[in-house]
């Protein structure tokens, strides 16, 4: 259980706390070879929340070539794999160690509550890295079926230099999904995070050299995405890009690895995930779940629920009691307060963004039931309560665009075929759920249900034996557990002929 400090506790560790900004390479903080930085203003309060390096494509190959004499020594994915197991244990030791510390950065950066930031990023961060750390020594070559005559040995090899790009939502989450996997196949790691959220990366990359990860293993570039994501995902000695991300900035990834080198591509994009509801549903876990798995961290995660898809005989008692979970456990706070459930959202364009996109759905006929309005804090920052629109159609832009804001959009349906179909139209297929006490009616629907995760009366469950991606528009490759590993390896066949 951990501690629930006071505001005033975070805020004096947030004074005493140390931003460094410069790029982390080589086993080095390294000043940017652009000479230029910029400023990261915090979304909690609009403040300065560090000055960071602005890379460009000349700090890219810095890493790149760091990365790569790492690789090429032999230095990591030759080490004994018991040796190997027991630094990365060490570095997911040191993150808890560093527990509160992390959390302060991941909010500085995205603006969530503290409390979450500790009590979910920062876990799941480390239990990221322990599982793959776990994996090592468990990891077999085969030998395929041959004649007598021959041996064909088919060995699992790491790549070489894996680009791996995040995104600002979940960033010590989604650098743990990666890196994790892509440091324990064997490679080494050029991290570029997203420019909203360095802090955390820069970190975890110095606490990964003190738990013995050799230098040049994991290197940080911090910048913007045309500056520093482009030329990583073009350069021609990186052999991967594993990225989470917009679907459009997907897109542009896929076709810089086709301009290059050909190298692979992993891509977690998008989502506008549908939750379905039948009149027979247990209403109170259906609430729970809609207002949970929409507004947790503001709406802004991937495959929140975004999409209520509800029987119309219950749609009125299912939004009453939405409204009543929102407005009992879902408290928009300032982030360091201990008992905010969300904070802030994560800059003033994206704020804008996401009320421009209501005032849309609004102009679209779609009807506010209660919030997704800005709210004003004495602190500044950048805020938006919980809301529900209704009389919403799956063609309007509120049911169709990413909003990425804690904004919930009701559509209402007569028969299971409708539901379906509704579900179903969307180019995203991210996740999904069911809610209905009728069980064959749940296995029939979520069979059907085109997402690569499907919730039957519940949502956002997970854990890390768990693959997570999506179908469509929402990428292909899985994030957690023991299959993401491979994509992150080639298979390479060694042939013997007998005598
Ligand atoms: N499927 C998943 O697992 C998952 C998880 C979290 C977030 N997401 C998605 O991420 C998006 C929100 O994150 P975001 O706004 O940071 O996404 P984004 O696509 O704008 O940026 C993601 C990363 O790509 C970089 N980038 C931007 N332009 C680039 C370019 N031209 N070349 C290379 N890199 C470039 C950015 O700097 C950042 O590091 C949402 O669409 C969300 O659904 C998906």
């Amino acid at each position: 259980m951990t501690t629930q400090h006071s505001r005033d506790y975070w805020e004096k560790l947030l004074a005493g706390l140390r931003l460094e900004g410069r790029h982390f390479i080589d086993g080095d903080y390294r000043l940017p070879l652009s000479g230029e930085t910029f400023t990261r203003i915090r979304p909690m309060d609009g403040r300065s929340g560090g000055v960071l390096s602005r890379g460009n494509a000349a700090d890219i190959d810095a890493a790149v070539a760091a990365a790569r004499a790492a690789f090429a020594s032999g230095i990591w994915r030759q080490k004994e794999p018991g040796e190997k197991k027991k630094i990365m244990l060490r570095w997911a030791d040191l993150i808890r160690a560093h527990g509160e510390e992390l959390a302060l950065l991941e909010t500085i950066d995205v603006g969530k509550p503290v409390m979450a930031s500790l009590n979910v990023d920062v876990r799941l961060c480390a239990d990221g890295i322990q599982y793959y750390a776990e994996m090592i020594d468990k990891m077999y070559d085969e030998i395929a079926p041959t004649g007598p005559k021959a041996r064909a040995l088919v060995r699992k090899v790491p790549l070489g230099v894996v680009g791996v790009i995040t995104p600002w939502n979940y960033p010590m989450i989604i650098d743990a999904w990666k890196v994790g996997p892509a440091i324990a196949a064997g490679n080494s790691v050029v991290l570029k995070p997203a420019e909203q959220s360095s802090l955390s990366a820069l970190r975890l990359a110095a606490l990964g050299l003190e738990a013995g990860l050799p230098a040049g293993v994991l290197n940080v570039v911090t910048g913007y995405g045309e500056e520093t994501g482009k030329p990583l995902s073009l350069h021609m000695d990186v052999d991967m890009i594993a990225f989470t991300g917009s679907t459009e900035v997907g897109k542009l990834i896929m076709g810089y690895a086709a301009q290059s080198n050909v190298k692979r591509v992993a891509l977690e994009l998008g989502g506008k995930s549908p939750l379905v509801v039948f009149e027979d549903a247990d209403l109170d876990a259906a609430a729970s779940a809609v207002a949970w798995g929409c507004f947790y961290n503001s709406g802004e995660t991937c495959h929140a629920s975004t999409r209520l898809i509800v029987q119309r005989s219950v749609q009125d008692r299912l939004i009453e009691k939405i409204r009543e979970v929102t407005d009992r456990e879902i408290a928009l706070k300032h982030p360091l307060d201990p008992s905010a459930q969300i904070g802030a959202m994560i800059e003033e364009a994206h704020l804008e963004k996401v009320l421009g996109m209501i005032a849309a759905g609004e102009r679209e006929g779609a009807r506010r039931v209660f919030g997704a309005e800005q709210v004003l804090s004495e602190t500044g920052g950048y805020y938006v309560s919980p809301g529900v629109f209704v009389d919403v159609s799956n063609d309007m832009s509120l049911a169709r665009q990413e909003i990425f804001g804690p904004v919930l959009a009701a559509i209402a349906f007569d028969t299971e075929e409708e539901a379906l179909r509704l579900a179903n139209d969307t180019i995203y297929g991210l996740a999904g759920a069911v809610f209905t006490t009728d069980m064959d009616r749940a296995h029939r629907f979520s069979e059907r249900l085109h997402a690569g995760t499907v919730w039957i009366n519940t949502y956002d469950m997970s854990n890390f034996a768990t693959p997570f991606g999506g179908f469509k528009q929402s990428g292909f490759g899985r994030d957690r557990s023991v299959h993401a590993i491979d994509k992150y390896c080639d298979y390479k066949t060694i042939w013997q002929q007998f005598a």
